[in-house]
């Protein structure tokens, strides 16, 4: 049995907050790799506006470049509607009986648990991580297994702003997503 890592996010874009955060959670929870899970429609940020799947698919897999534990998993993006989790976790179950799967959530996202769909059967399924974020509290009356990792206050949302003021986004994301983001005029580039 492998103990896999599912990290889902709207990777809008990637960063370097992502990596640290998926990386520190493989090791302390020794996983065998950690799966990204872009979804189509964010739950939560539904009207929000976001850059298309395929490009969030493209740098997502530019972060990941050179990283043979950590892929990307396209799984949501085939789906129609909001990329609700439970969903999502019920299908990868059913394609990999074989794997003990962990969800890794930063803690803005551990604040916002009790507003996710089927909670109370999720936390059955699948065991949660939660990863500290400058800003956010932690304490959650569900079963969070909490791994502290270094904070970086870092956000796709400064970055897309960054870049749509022309400002530095240097070591905030990998270089071959700023390149990506640059070679397809993206967030006003
Ligand atoms: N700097 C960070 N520290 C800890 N957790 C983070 C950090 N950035 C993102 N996360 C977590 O990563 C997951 C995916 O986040 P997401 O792709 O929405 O990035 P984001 O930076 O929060 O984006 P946005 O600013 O657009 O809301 C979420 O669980 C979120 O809590
Ligand atoms: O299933 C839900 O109800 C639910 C509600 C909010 C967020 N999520 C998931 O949490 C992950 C991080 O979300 P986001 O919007 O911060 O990228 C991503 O995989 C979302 O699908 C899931």
């Amino acid at each position: 049995m492998a103990r896999i890592g599912l990290f889902g996010g709207t990777f809008d874009p990637p960063h370097i907050g992502h990596l640290i955060m998926a990386s520190e959670v493989k090791d302390a929870m020794q996983l065998s790799e950690v799966w990204f899970l872009p979804n189509s429609i964010p739950p939560h940020k539904q009207g929000a506006g976001f850059t298309g799947s395929e490009h969030r698919l493209n740098m997502l897999n530019a972060a990941l470049e050179g990283n043979a534990a950590f892929k990307a998993e396209p799984i949501e993006l085939a789906r129609e509607g909001p990329s609700y989790t439970y969903d999502t976790v019920r299908l990868l179950k059913e394609k990999y009986p074989q794997h003990e799967f962990h969800f890794i959530i930063g803690a803005d996202m551990i604040e916002y648990l009790p507003k996710w769909r089927d909670i109370d059967s999720l936390v059955k399924q699948v065991k949660f991580i939660g990863v500290n974020r400058p800003g956010y509290r932690t304490e959650t009356k569900y079963p969070v297994i909490l791994v502290d990792a270094p904070l970086v206050d870092i956000s796709s949302t400064m970055l897309r702003r960054k870049f749509s003021e022309k400002r530095n986004t240097d070591y905030l994301l990998p270089i071959g997503v700023k390149k990506y983001i640059e070679e397809n005029s993206l967030y006003g580039t």
